[in-house]
């Protein structure tokens, strides 16, 4: 039997179940698909292609030397599929499971229907922790270390590769996209090299350097683009963690690694929710926050907030750094998604998708979730609204990012605020807390917690007492959900 290898957000040799699988055929091959749906999609930026690009291009060298070729074909999926198995009769279809967007939801469903009719097995193998198809959320935890902890993926020395042509693939500007801003390096050796060093010794701070925008860029892992398009399995990044923590003498380096360890396992948590309930991409969480924001989007004020001008330094430095540089830390992401939220008082989606084009890590599981978190949408967490000067002065004390960041701060030439900060937040806060207590909204707390609450952690369902005010909530969060804020 023939097999087809279709890499998605799998872009990597090490730890691959389908490329595995393909050496055992007599004769194999691998594609690669640019969508069209995901070029026309509102989270897609040139930047995620170029990486994706650069990726292939290693990985396609990594498996010549092994005899498989690799194609890179543009089209929509079942149409490449169905072209490419006239050239190629292929009965055995191999990639791994992908958690994304609704149209590479839509887009899995009409290619198992394509195989179905054409008689071709599919076969989709999981590649982080998220489960398919999972009933209830009891004993998830424990599941997400059975497959953590199972061995890589043993590969093979060789393949018996199709004969078919390997034109070279598309690039940005035969797709008539724009060039990409800098990237960072990509492929499975860059990755290999970023978790190698953090582990050695880059990742003793992380504790101290994760929230600061200052040193978070060097003290984190910076391993997110690579999780994202799967250049390093997460089987493997939690393996080698946990060998460095058990085996270094160093103990200020395993306390750091711990931090980043759990971690980790929120990645897998976070796309779980979306795997499922894949409408979180589109709607609040909770429905009792249907009609909110909704009709209240003030379109400069977005405007003001995606360029970086809204007259809060802190904000403002953080927006121009992501959008010049795609990447920016936890604390940082949540501030600015508390700002237009809160402040503005923006629904989650036109800033999500904004954000989702300037992440060169945008991982559609984890950024919908945390959107809705930051957006207070979820009715189970705490709300946390931050405050950007406090932020400042927590992270930046010198003024040296906002510096960096906003040359003209402190000029005629810098905006006034374009919210009156205090007036803005009592307003937000009075909604919210409003909503929040009424016996609806704790009735569907009560259901979110159930579906997509970690009770591993231990978070108590927050449906079941309704937090009285913002200090009683915050002391009522598990210290699970508080470190995921730090
Ligand atoms: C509004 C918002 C949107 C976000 N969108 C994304 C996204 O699209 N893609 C993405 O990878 N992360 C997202 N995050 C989570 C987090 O900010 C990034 O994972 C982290 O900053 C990436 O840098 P790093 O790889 O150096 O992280 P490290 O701190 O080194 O962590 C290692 C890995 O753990 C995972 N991780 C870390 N923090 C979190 C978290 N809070 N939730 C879930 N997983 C986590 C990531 O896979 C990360 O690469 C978002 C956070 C917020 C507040």
């Amino acid at each position: 039997m023939s097999a087809l290898v279709w890499l998605k957000r799998d872009l990597r040799w090490r730890d691959h179940a389908p490329l595995a699988t393909a050496a055992l055929h007599e004769q194999a091959l691998a594609l690669y698909i640019v969508e069209p749906e995901w070029l026309a999609s509102p989270g897609f930026d040139p930047q995620h292609l170029a990486f994706a690009l650069a990726c292939l291009a290693e990985l396609r060298a990594t498996l010549a030397a092994r005899g498989l070729p690799l194609l890179v074909r543009v089209g929509p999926a079942v149409d490449v599929l169905a072209q490419l198995r006239r050239e190629y009769p292929y009965r055995h279809l191999l990639s791994h499971e992908e958690t994304g967007e609704g149209w590479s939801y839509a887009r899995d469903r009409a290619v198992a229907a394509w195989c179905r009719a054409q008689g071709v097995l599919w076969t989709e193998s999981p590649q982080t922790g998220v489960v398919r198809r999972l009933r209830d959320r009891k004993g998830w935890a424990a599941r997400w270390h059975a497959r953590m902890d199972a061995p890589e993926v043993a590969m093979p020395e060789g393949f018996a590769g199709a004969r078919v042509d390997t034109p070279d693939g598309p690039t940005l500007a035969s797709l008539g996209l724009p060039p990409a801003r800098p990237l960072p390096a990509a492929g499975e050796r860059a990755a290999l090299d970023l978790l190698d060093g953090f582990l050695a010794g880059r990742g003793r701070v992380y504790r101290r350097a994760l929230s600061s925008p200052l040193s978070a860029a060097e003290g984190c892992s910076r391993l997110s683009p690579h999780l994202a398009f799967g250049t390093v399995s997460m089987r493997h990044v939690h393996q080698a963690t946990e060998a460095t923590i058990a085996n270094t003498p160093d103990r200020t380096l395993a306390h750091a690694l711990r931090g980043f360890a759990g971690r980790l396992r929120w990645h897998c948590h976070f796309m779980q929710k979306l795997e499922d309930e894949p409408a979180i991409e589109h709607r609040n969480f909770a429905r009792v926050c249907d009609g909110l924001r909704e009709d209240a989007f003030d379109r400069e004020r977005f405007e003001a907030w995606c360029e970086g001008r809204t007259g809060f330094p802190m904000v403002d430095a953080c927006m121009r750094s992501l959008r010049a540089t795609g990447w920016l830390n936890f604390r940082m992401r949540a501030m600015l998604v508390s700002f237009a939220a809160y402040h503005l008082w923006l629904h989650w989606r036109e800033p999500g998708l904004f954000l989702a084009r300037q992440f060169l890590d945008y991982e559609p599981g984890i950024h919908w979730s945390q959107m809705q978190m930051q957006s207070g949408t979820t009715g189970i967490n705490t709300l946390r609204i931050y405050s950007p000067t406090k932020q400042a002065m927590d992270h930046d004390p010198e003024g040296v990012f906002i510096r960096r960041w906003v040359p003209e701060f402190g000029t005629p030439a810098y905006p006034r605020p374009i919210v009156d900060e205090r007036a803005a937040l009592r307003l937000a806060r009075e909604r919210l807390y409003a909503l929040r207590a009424t016996p609806e909204a704790r009735a569907e707390a009560d259901a979110v917690q159930q579906r997509h609450g970690s009770r591993k952690a231990g978070l108590p369902p927050s449906g079941a007492r309704a937090p009285r005010t913002r200090r009683r909530a915050e002391a009522e969060a598990s210290p699970l959900q508080q470190e995921l804020f730090r």
